[in-house]
């Protein structure tokens, strides 16, 4: 097997007394694009930061392409770990043209080679060269600085939160274009994000992050299917999160008895239903009253109250289904359900 790309072990970073990175373990496999994901001051930047250089780790290791660049044996310098970043406004140089942007890093042979005009079609910009910055869109800056990072064949490169400021339907498109970039380039990434779905869309794996470490890494269905924790649960996606009794492959909650996927341990248990799972119809068993429904194009969001006064979204897909408030629906579950110890 060969080895990652990129390894960190117990990386801890602080600023004063604020501890940022509480001893972070983290792999991505050669030709994998990891996504960081986590809330707002979970040290998402920071992990980005020690990785290529731009901070100094307190504890740990850090290692790009099997080479120690960060940890007690000392700290090489940004420019020397091949390891480019893409930061979040793009940063290009305005006085430069499209072509001299991304030919900033590349020696001569390499300028002359062709790999500007290879690296401009990849992110599909092929006869942009001779614009300048302020002739392009956000969303084109944006490709032009992946460009540049992609231009000397970095073994790694880092994306921080890269789309954040474009507007939604810009983001999907170029999402899903960086994506096929970094793969036809043969580049490993790591991107930080705060936007779940992001993570999960272009992920190969998500590690979540809460208060400086990473609580789940794994493949972004695995994340979404079957979260480590309440917590993650409900930061990956929409989560109905309900109080239940385990006994044995069973899970006792207030809509009935449901399978339980994994290992739950008995007694006292919070179970996660995901809103698509939810089936809400008009016949059936009366068990809910419908609070409010809310409609979003691609599907809707309907909210029920169970006779216990528990509340649950329901995630509805077919037109057919509009439930004005107070009509009364029997619910199902649909699948096996996961269970955490304890109580919600
Ligand atoms: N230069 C700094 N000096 C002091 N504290 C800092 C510094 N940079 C970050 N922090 C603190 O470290 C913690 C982690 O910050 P970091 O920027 O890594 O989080 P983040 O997950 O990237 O957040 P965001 O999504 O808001 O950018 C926060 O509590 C933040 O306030």
């Amino acid at each position: 097997m060969t080895a990652p790309m990129l390894t960190l072990t117990g990386v801890a970073k602080g600023y004063g007394p604020v501890p940022a990175l509480a001893g972070v373990d983290l792999e991505v496999a050669r030709g994998d694009l990891l996504a960081v994901l986590g809330p707002s001051g979970c040290g998402k930047t920071t992990l980005l930061r020690c990785v290529a250089g731009f901070e100094r780790v307190d504890a740990g290791t850090v290692e790009v392409a099997g080479r120690a660049v960060a940890g007690a044996g000392g700290h090489v310098p940004p420019h020397r770990r091949r390891v480019a970043v893409v930061p979040q406004d793009g940063a290009l140089f305005p006085h430069l043209s499209v072509a001299d942007n991304v030919g900033y890093g590349l020696d001569r042979a390499q300028r002359r080679g062709g790999r500007i005009a290879q690296v401009l079609e990849l992110v599909g910009l092929g006869g942009y060269d001779r614009r300048m910055p302020h002739q392009l869109s956000g969303g084109q800056q944006q490709r032009v600085a992946v460009a540049r990072a992609l231009a000397p064949r970095p073994p790694l490169v880092l994306l921080d939160e890269p789309f954040s400021a474009l507007d939604a339907q810009l983001r999907t498109g170029l999402r899903a274009d960086v994506r096929a970039a970094l793969r036809a380039d043969g580049a490993t990434g790591v991107l930080v994000t705060h936007d779940q779905g992001e993570a999960l869309s272009m992920a190969d794996a998500v590690a979540v992050m809460n208060g400086g470490r990473i609580v789940q890494c794994a493949a972004p269905a695995e994340v979404y299917r079957d979260p480590a924790d309440p917590w993650v649960a409900r930061f990956v996606g929409d989560a109905v999160l309900l109080p239940a009794t385990a006994d044995a492959d069973v899970a006792v909650t207030p809509l009935g008895r449901l399978p339980l996927r994994g290992p739950s341990g008995a007694g006292a248990v919070t179970v996660l239903i995901r809103p698509e799972q939810l089936r809400l119809e008009r016949a059936g068993d009366c068990a809910a009253t419908v609070v409010r429904q809310t409609y979003h194009g691609h599907d809707a969001l309907t909210t029920v109250r169970l006779a216990d006064g528990t509340l649950l979204t329901a995630r509805t897909l077919d037109e057919g289904t509009a439930l004005p408030a107070g009509a009364r629906v029997g619910v199902t579950v649909r699948g096996a359900v996961r269970a955490y110890p304890g109580s919600a």
